[in-house]
């Protein structure tokens, strides 16, 4: 049996007073690969705010287990990113660095053929100076995965990493997914292409506000539960305060 990275205990996750995922019990296990996926407003970037840790639970609890090395590695979805932050490339990537040793004691040489390797394996070398509000979607995607790996977490998460990304990127960056599972890091993604859910990512969680299927890719994406989860969140009431289970 597999160690646990992260344990859900009856989580409820929500904004205000209004659960926006709620029963969620189980856990991810370490160095899994898996998808989260489910309709437009079913909880998914909301769970990845949750185990980030920026959205505390309504109710029970999250653990990250043994993820010691550094903080979670997250990469939000792009719509929430501000690009028009006067930051050049270079120095995005390199807040990779930061999150774990700081701003303090600037950067080193070793630091900076760590940031150099970063730019090398997504393809932006040539970019540094670059201010990033002057990058293509692909380009900027590429750049946020570079300071992805300077995290070096044992944790990562992505929400819907290859929207609006071409096939060439999308190719490429789904190679550093690959590495960083054969690196034995926990990775969870949000993502609504099906296709590449099946072909990649071996764990997935269907959700729907709440759990719909969790486990084996194959299994969980059946079109039984597909619909289950296309019902269940077309009959939820976004103005409902109460949790209908609890309340029955
Ligand atoms: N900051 C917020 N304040 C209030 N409600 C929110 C907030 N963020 C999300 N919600 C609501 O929570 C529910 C879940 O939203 P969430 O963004 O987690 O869904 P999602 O599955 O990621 O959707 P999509 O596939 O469209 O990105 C939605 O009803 C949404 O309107």
């Amino acid at each position: 049996m597999s160690a646990t990275a992260i344990r859900f205990d009856e989580v409820t996750l929500g904004y205000g007073r209004r659960p926006a995922v709620h029963h969620l019990d189980g856990e991810i296990a370490a160095g899994s690969l898996t998808a989260v996926v489910g309709p437009n407003g079913a909880g998914k970037s909301t769970l990845l705010k949750g185990i980030v840790g920026t959205l505390r639970p309504l109710e029970g609890r999250i653990r990250l287990i043994g993820s010691s090395n550094a903080p979670i590695a997250y990469l939000p979805q792009a719509a929430d990113i501000d690009r028009s932050f006067p930051l050049s490339v270079y120095d995005l990537v390199a807040m990779g660095l930061w999150s774990r040793s700081g701003l303090l004691g600037g950067i080193s040489r070793k630091d900076r053929t760590k940031i150099e390797e970063a730019l090398a394996a997504v393809g932006l070398i040539g970019f540094e100076r670059r201010p990033i509000s002057t990058l293509s979607g692909g380009q900027m995607q590429r750049a946020l995965f570079a300071r992805l790996l300077l995290q070096d977490s044992s944790v990562i998460l992505l929400d819907e990493p290859f929207t609006a990304i071409d096939a060439r990127t999308t190719a490429d960056l789904l190679d550093l997914v690959r590495r960083w599972h054969d690196e034995s890091r926990t990775v969870v993604a949000v993502l609504h292409d099906l296709d590449m859910v099946r072909r990649v990512f071996p764990q997935a969680l269907l959700i729907a506000r709440e759990p719909v299927a969790w486990g084996v890719t194959h299994e969980v994406l059946s079109a039984e539960n597909l619909l289950k989860a296309r019902r269940m969140v077309e009959a939820h009431d976004p103005h409902a305060h109460e949790c209908h289970r609890n309340a029955a």
